[in-house]
């Protein structure tokens, strides 16, 4: 790996020696998606690779770029166009969609973020992109770590942004400026005479991220790990052998894990009980540090009961301890003919028939999907939080198909918890997670 520089902690990759590193290690043929919204950061990275492949050319791969419009400043659609005319200046096809839909009230970042990632999602399908690259930074980095682990204990965790993102099960999502310092992309954009958008929201302190990184700036740029998802990734691999010898899953709405596995390997426990949770939660994030520090201490004492935490029910019998969804607080669903929709973030529902349904939580009447050999009050339990698909308005039974739903890897997996997630879907009965496009990192 070309280091240009480490300080106490931290690698800092130059923008050129990351580009180069990423077009190295990527699977090639590959169509990459370079997502520019105009600002430094990501204006330096098509150009970085775009310069790369000027100087060595590579027949297998190819480059293209969008840009998103949320629709959100009047002068977004300026922007797009001038990054489209950068982009045809220097030949590379550009491209750039719209947030159509409505825009909430609250939330508006979060909101803005998955429907950009929907979007270009769905731009890689129709272009046939195999890889989406963002420019998040090593800036970008320190502040995410800076506010994670100031959440924590509310659901957040100290881990940072990931490298390589799955989205929606589709597309990977790579970062090759995670080991970038702004100040050098910017110099560099500088050498060749190029200027980017500066986002007026970048400087806007009602948002956490701008007074974040503010508190930064005093702070010499150090302490962020060079490996960061390493620890994560050698975990989720712990996590998924516990998983092998320890748990079973029941009709994709229980499972039951064996009660000596509960005091082997407490971190994988901890990593893998916390993504349980989530998913039979229906979350796309396990429940806080705080409320899995008392889980994991109620499932290490020695006397059955029962806790709830992130909507989930931990039961503890002496055989082992099962989990289920908690079977309150789930919503309906109506799905119009040909409409597909999540169900309480725990199934993926397909409405195949002529008819509206409305999807409940009724259970399913049949009790054979679940083993004899469990206890009766899980069996109720589990089958009440269960879903029955109910036909509007006639008296026919609903065509509806049902597949299980990952809540926390379903609509973004970081590569660090690809092991434990691949294990996890296939005890769901579903396929494997899309391989990371890179062969080497
Ligand atoms: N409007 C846009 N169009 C295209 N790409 C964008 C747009 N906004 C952001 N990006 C891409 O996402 C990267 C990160 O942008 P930014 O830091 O603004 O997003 P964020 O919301 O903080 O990140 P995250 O996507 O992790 O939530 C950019 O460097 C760029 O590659």
């Amino acid at each position: 790996m070309p280091i240009d520089a480490v300080t106490s902690g931290a690698t800092v990759l130059m923008p050129e020696a990351a580009a180069t590193e990423f077009l190295h290690s990527l699977s090639k043929p590959a169509h990459v998606l370079v997502a520019v919204s105009g600002g430094s950061d990501s204006t330096g990275l098509l150009i970085a690779l775009a310069e790369r492949l000027k100087s060595h050319p590579h027949k297998d791969i190819t480059l293209s770029a969008a840009t998103i419009d949320h629709g959100l400043r009047a002068a977004a659609a300026d922007e797009a166009r001038e990054v489209a005319a950068f982009c045809a200046s220097r030949g590379i096809p550009h491209f750039v969609r719209r947030w159509e839909g409505e825009k909430p009230e609250t939330g508006i970042m979060a909101a803005a973020r998955e429907a950009r990632y929907g979007l270009l999602a769905d731009l890689a399908s129709d272009i046939s992109a195999d890889v989406i690259v963002t420019a998040h930074t090593l800036d970008d980095q320190r502040e995410t770590m800076a506010m994670r682990s100031a959440r924590r204990g509310q659901g957040g965790h100290g881990t940072g942004i990931a490298d390589a993102v799955l989205f929606d099960r589709r597309i990977w999502i790579v970062r090759p400026f995670l080991a970038c310092r702004r100040a050098d992309i910017r110099t560099f954009l500088g050498r060749h005479g190029l200027s980017w958008f500066d986002d007026p929201s970048n400087e806007d302190i009602k948002y956490e991220r701008v007074r974040t990184r503010r508190d930064l700036q005093a702070e010499p740029m150090a302490g962020v790990p060079v490996d960061i998802g390493a620890d994560r990734a050698a975990l989720s691999e712990r996590a998924a052998a516990w998983l092998d010898d320890w748990v079973t899953i029941h009709a994709q709405a229980s499972c039951v894990i064996d009660r000596a596995g509960l005091s082997a390997d407490r971190a994988a426990v901890a990593y893998a009980l916390s993504y349980l949770a989530a998913v039979f939660g229906g979350k796309a994030y396990a429940p806080g540090h705080v409320q899995m520090e008392r889980v994991l201490e109620f499932v290490n004492s020695a006397s059955p009961g029962r806790r709830t935490a992130g909507g989930v029910v931990f039961d503890l019998r002496r055989d082992g301890l099962y989990l289920m969804r908690e079977s309150r607080n789930i919503a309906p669903l109506r799905l119009l003919p040909g409409e597909k929709g999540i169900w309480d973030g725990r199934f993926e529902i397909s409405n195949s028939g002529n008819a509206p349904v409305r999807i409940v939580a009724a259970g399913t009447e049949n009790m054979i999907i679940f083993p004899a050999t469990m206890p009766k009050g899980v069996v109720l339990r589990a089958r009440a939080a269960m879903p029955l698909a109910v036909t509007e308005g006639e008296a026919k039974a609903a065509a509806v198909t049902v597949v299980p739903y990952l809540a926390p890897f379903d609509r973004f997996l970081t590569r660090f918890d690809l092991t434990f997630a691949n294990r996890l879907s296939a005890a769901f009965g579903r396929e494997a997670y899309m391989r990371l496009p890179l062969s080497v990192l």
